[in-house]
């Protein structure tokens, strides 16, 4: 851990326009640790439990949503009495946004690497250092979210955590001749322990700790494209890059000093790539808060919460503070 300095010292900062200038900072204003967020980060993570907390207090002193009624096992409120019409599952957003959510977050990923300059020549497919970086990041991300949601070697997490904690599935009786073939066609380890595979044999998954997956999709997406266009953003609207690395001979370094790029300059328009990834964002977060509002059980908001930022923190963080990891990793803008 660095320690606090309490002098104050010269840095060498690149300003916006790609020149240098000589600044003096007061360090014991600086952030000086590489493990941390910059104060504006600090902020943009802030906004999550934010949104989560607010949700919850608003759905604690709504009357409509007092009254209706919720039912714990589908961890949401009966279709027909709905609070509103983004309490039920079928909204329009849940279904063709955070149903198929990493669709979206691979589309708005490819764009943004293509389309933007800070990862290499717009729409033209040379593969650059900063464009195999940001892939890299971006499917250790995608494997976060494919074990968590999808697939580790066998059920997800979020199903083998909820059978850990003491869940399964109850039957319930279902003739539909749909129910029937499903019962006939799976095994029983498939039976017990998948969330999905128990609501398509009509059964209900009880009595666990289930780790909100929409909490934890669309705060991963929603945090791994701002960190990727952040400093790209910054740089247009000519702002300095506040983040901190610690070099391979353990000193700590203003990001905007490494950084080598003279592609991004003030006022630069955003472009598609960048508009897009922040209109996922801006879903993203409006689908958080309705999933605050009328879903799940606050703890188990928390822990979709936790979940995704101990990933972002790991593949985005680490490699600040790592310059081994910064070597395979990379560090957006950098
Ligand atoms: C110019 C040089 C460019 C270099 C580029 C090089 C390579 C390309 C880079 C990357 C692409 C590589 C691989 C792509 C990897 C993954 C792509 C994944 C594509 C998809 O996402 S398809 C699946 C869509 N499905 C979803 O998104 C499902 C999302 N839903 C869920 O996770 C869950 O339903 C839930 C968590 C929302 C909630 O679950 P429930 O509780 O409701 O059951
Ligand atoms: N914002 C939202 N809008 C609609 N449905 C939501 C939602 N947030 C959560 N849900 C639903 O609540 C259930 C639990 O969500 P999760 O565990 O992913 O957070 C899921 O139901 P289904 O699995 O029946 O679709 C999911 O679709």
């Amino acid at each position: 851990m660095a320690t606090r300095r309490t002098t104050n010292a010269k840095f060498e900062v690149p300003v916006p326009n790609g020149k240098s200038a000589t600044a003096n900072l007061d360090s014991s204003k600086a952030r000086s640790s590489p493990w941390l967020p910059s104060a504006l980060e600090g902020v943009l993570f802030l906004v999550y439990p934010l949104i989560l907390i607010l949700g919850s207090l608003y759905s604690n002193f709504d009357p409509s949503t007092r009254n209706a009624t919720y039912v714990a096992d589908s961890q949401s409120y009966d279709p027909r009495t709905a609070p509103s019409y983004f309490a039920k599952k079928s909204n329009i957003l849940n279904v063709y946004f955070v149903k198929v959510g990493w669709l979206w977050a691979t589309a708005s990923f490819l764009l943004l690497i293509v389309s933007h300059p800070s990862f290499g020549p717009s729409f033209d497919f040379q593969v650059t250092r900063r464009r195999a970086q940001a892939t890299l990041r971006f499917l250790s991300i995608t494997t976060v979210w494919i074990f968590l949601t999808q697939w580790f070697f066998g059920p997800p997490i979020i199903d083998r955590s909820y059978r850990w904690t003491g869940g399964q599935c109850a039957m319930i009786q279902s003739d539909s001749l749909a129910a029937q073939q499903e019962k006939a066609e799976m095994g029983d380890a498939e039976l017990i322990f998948t969330h999905a595979a128990c609501k398509a044999i009509g059964g209900a998954w009880t009595g666990g700790h289930d780790i909100s997956g929409h909490v934890f999709l669309l705060i991963l997406c929603s945090a791994m494209l701002w960190q990727e266009f952040l400093p790209a953003v910054l740089r247009s609207w000519g702002q300095r890059d506040a983040r901190v690395i610690a070099a391979a001979d353990g000193i700590v370094k203003s990001a905007a000093a490494e950084s080598t790029s003279s592609s991004v300059t003030a006022n630069q328009p955003l472009g598609v790539g960048i508009q897009f990834a922040m209109g996922v964002v801006g879903l993203s977060l409006w689908m958080l808060l309705m999933t605050a509002v009328y879903f799940h059980t606050w703890f188990e908001k928390l822990t979709g919460f936790l979940v995704a930022l101990t990933a972002i923190y790991v593949v985005y963080f680490v490699p600040r503070a790592i310059p081994a990891a910064r070597s395979v990793l990379g560090v957006p803008g950098l």
